[in-house]
């Protein structure tokens, strides 16, 4: 095993590595080999215990800094990420098995986007000041929560713990983060990152494990705040969990979102959206377009095209900054994602592309388009998790917008049409929490971005996410005597 990617010892808790062997074993498999990278240990309890009592005092320190302060250190993790661009993006690249052209651009950087955005943020929180009749007033100070806990997805590591981090920490938040099982490493670079920059020991903790730990935080009372990312059954169990001490939480689930393509759209683009809504990360992309309405005037060229363009990805080594698809993230998922390849088949559709797993090393599948989906095919139906595009056609708007909406899922949807009236009665219209209009699956760290319906509760990213890592407590302040009853 090359020992490149293995880090100093699974855990960082209180500003350093640490490890207990007793913890349940972790092999870390790059995908595109099958080869095992690295290994870590579940945290057990004495390391949870550790990694909640730094983080109980490292949080009353960084609550005590003015939020410029804060701010200074969270820029100054920000610029160390982008400096270290490269080499972050080769640990997230072994991690995952994402392609270097994907990971140079999407993943540390997107972290050091929203540490720089809730940095910069971070001096401007206050709370207000609200006048009263003889001049009492009241103000409200905005507040930290406390310790956060962040739990993490496979697909998208160092972006979706920076995602937590960012805003958690703007407001005087603790955050302790459980990294996916699947992807344990980059991370543990971020908590180094910060500590670097000047956060205090203890403020940023990482602790690897399965759910168990992550249950194990979750319903720990000293646990303020609970933030997954995640598939709805793990969201469902969360979300209990956290209900039950009354915590705060956001949800990030999953989703089977929508792309509705009317026949006046740029037909280019459209496949463009697509192909990023589908392929992007072999397909593993919570907010991916995997329903993609086509008009009936359209389908066919819509269809030519799509397969045409096809043929211009670089399926291969993620390590090859031309590749444009690299392997699943595990062998589970890969077969996971056949599984529904062969239900399509069976129930129906219309196979234009793909289909198979690619023999050889490492989780290679080739990137499938179904035609002819139908409404009620499972592959229409529930989230697949890799990359599967299901092409259905419609003939009116309301038909599209009755059909897209017909999901349990509301993560995001996206509409392509020239026509600006129906660009915006169509977003209207959508059942998701985040939508595009000539566009697909662009996330800037100062849009909102998160679910509704079962794809989950509170938004990540821009001002939105203040008001899930902080409370506002009202200060009532008299002037006048105080009269009682008696
Ligand atoms: N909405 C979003 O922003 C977003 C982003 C990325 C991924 N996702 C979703 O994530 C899913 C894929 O990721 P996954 O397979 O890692 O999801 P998962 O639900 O299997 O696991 C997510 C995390 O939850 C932990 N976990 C599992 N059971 C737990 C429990 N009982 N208590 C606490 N923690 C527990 C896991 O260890 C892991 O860290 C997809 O459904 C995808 O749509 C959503
Ligand atoms: O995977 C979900 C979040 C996301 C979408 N695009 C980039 N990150």
């Amino acid at each position: 095993m090359s020992t490149a990617y293995q880090p100093a010892a699974s855990h960082y808790v209180n500003g350093t590595y640490i490890d207990d062997l007793d913890g349940r074993e972790i092999p870390v498999i790059y995908p595109a080999t099958g080869q095992e990278i690295a290994k870590v240990y579940g945290a057990t309890a004495s390391i949870i215990e550790q990694a909640i009592q730094s983080a109980q005092i490292a949080q009353k320190q960084w609550a005590f800094l003015s939020g410029s302060e804060r701010g200074r250190i969270m820029v100054r993790a920000a610029h160390i990420m982008r400096e270290r661009n490269r080499s972050l993006s080769e640990l997230e690249t072994h991690d995952t098995g994402k392609p270097m052209s994907e990971t140079l651009i999407a993943d540390a950087l997107s972290g050091a986007d929203a540490l720089e955005y809730f940095g910069g943020l971070a001096g401007t929180l206050t709370g207000e000041h609200i006048p009263l009749a003889g001049g009492d007033f009241v103000y409200t100070r905005r507040e930290a929560l406390g310790v956060c806990v962040g739990i993490g997805a496979w697909n998208y590591p160092i972006q979706i713990a920076s995602w937590k981090a960012a805003p958690a920490l703007a407001c005087g938040n603790a955050m302790i983060f459980k990294p996916s099982e699947m992807t344990p490493l980059s991370a543990l670079k971020l908590a180094e990152i910060l500590v670097e920059a000047g956060a205090p020991a203890g403020l940023f903790n990482v602790v690897q494990g399965h759910g168990d730990v992550g249950a194990a935080l979750v319903t720990d009372p000293r646990i303020d705040k609970v933030s997954l990312t995640g598939s709805v059954p793990t969201g469902q169990k969360v979300y209990a969990a956290a209900a039950q001490g009354l915590k705060h939480a956001t949800m990030e689930l999953g989703g089977k979102s929508p792309i509705v393509i009317f026949d006046d759209a740029n037909l280019e683009n459209a496949v463009s959206a697509a192909i990023n809504g589908n392929f992007y990360s072999t397909g593993q992309i919570c907010s991916n377009g995997t329903r993609v309405f086509v008009q009936d005037e359209i389908k066919d060229a819509f269809i030519a095209r799509l397969t045409e363009r096809m043929k211009r990805a670089i399926i291969g080594d993620p390590m090859g900054e031309t590749t444009t698809i690299g392997p699943m993230v595990s062998e589970r998922q890969r077969a996971i994602v056949l599984g529904y390849i062969e239900k399509g088949i069976q129930e129906g559709a219309t196979l234009v592309a793909g289909g198979k797993s690619i023999d050889g090393a490492g989780f290679y599948i080739e990137p499938t388009v179904f035609a002819d989906v139908t409404d009620d095919m499972t592959i229409a139906r529930e989230e697949i998790f890799g990359p599967v595009m299901s092409v259905l056609s419609f003939a009116t708007e309301e038909e599209a917008i009755r059909r897209a909406n017909d999901t349990e899922f509301g993560l995001a949807a996206g509409v392509f049409t020239q026509d600006l009236t129906r660009a915006h009665r169509v977003a209207a219209a959508f059942e998701a929490g985040t939508c595009y209009i000539n566009a697909y699956n662009l996330t800037p760290v100062e849009a909102p971005f998160g679910g509704v319906k079962m794809s989950g509760v509170g938004r990540e990213n821009s001002k939105a996410a203040i008001d899930h890592y902080s409370q506002l407590k009202s200060v009532y302040v008299c002037l006048g005597d105080t009269e009682a009853a008696f």
